[in-house]
């Protein structure tokens, strides 16, 4: 198998594992195709949906980021250790600024046409 074709296999398989195994994850992807839904209800232009997806990118790529990091965490100091927690926590708190940054862009591109759609 081309080692190209064979990198791509185990990239799928990171985002599978990903996408079963955490939580937030889950969470992460049902949100983003909400927002997927809503805006193709919506007449967006081309600029809206490239700020929307780019928002949803960099959310669930920060978050699978943010499970590398505590699993290598986990691998290197099983036991409590300051670094352990500041590696942690600052990878969590990676995740929180971008989806908090998500939710104003959501609200800045789909709140106006939305209120629109349902006012008339
Ligand atoms: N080895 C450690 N040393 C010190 N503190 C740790 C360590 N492991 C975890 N913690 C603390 O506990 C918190 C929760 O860690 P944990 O590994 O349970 O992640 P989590 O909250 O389950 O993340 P997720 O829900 O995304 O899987 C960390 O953010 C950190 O503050």
């Amino acid at each position: 198998m081309p080692k190209f074709i064979r990198s791509l296999r185990f990239a799928c398989s990171g985002i599978v594992l990903a996408v079963r195994s955490q939580r937030h994850m889950k969470i992460h992807s049902v949100a983003a195709g909400i927002v997927v839904i809503i805006g193709a209800m919506l007449p967006l232009s081309r600029l809206d949906w490239a700020v929307l997806l780019l928002a949803i990118a960099l959310v669930i790529t920060l978050e699978m980021v943010n499970t590398a990091v505590e699993s290598t965490v986990d691998l290197a100091s099983p036991g409590i250790h300051p670094l352990a927690k500041a590696a942690k926590d600052v990878a969590a708190g990676a995740v929180l600024v971008a989806t908090c940054f998500a939710v104003i862009i959501g609200l800045l591109i789909l709140g106006p046409p939305l209120w629109h759609f349902i006012r008339d």
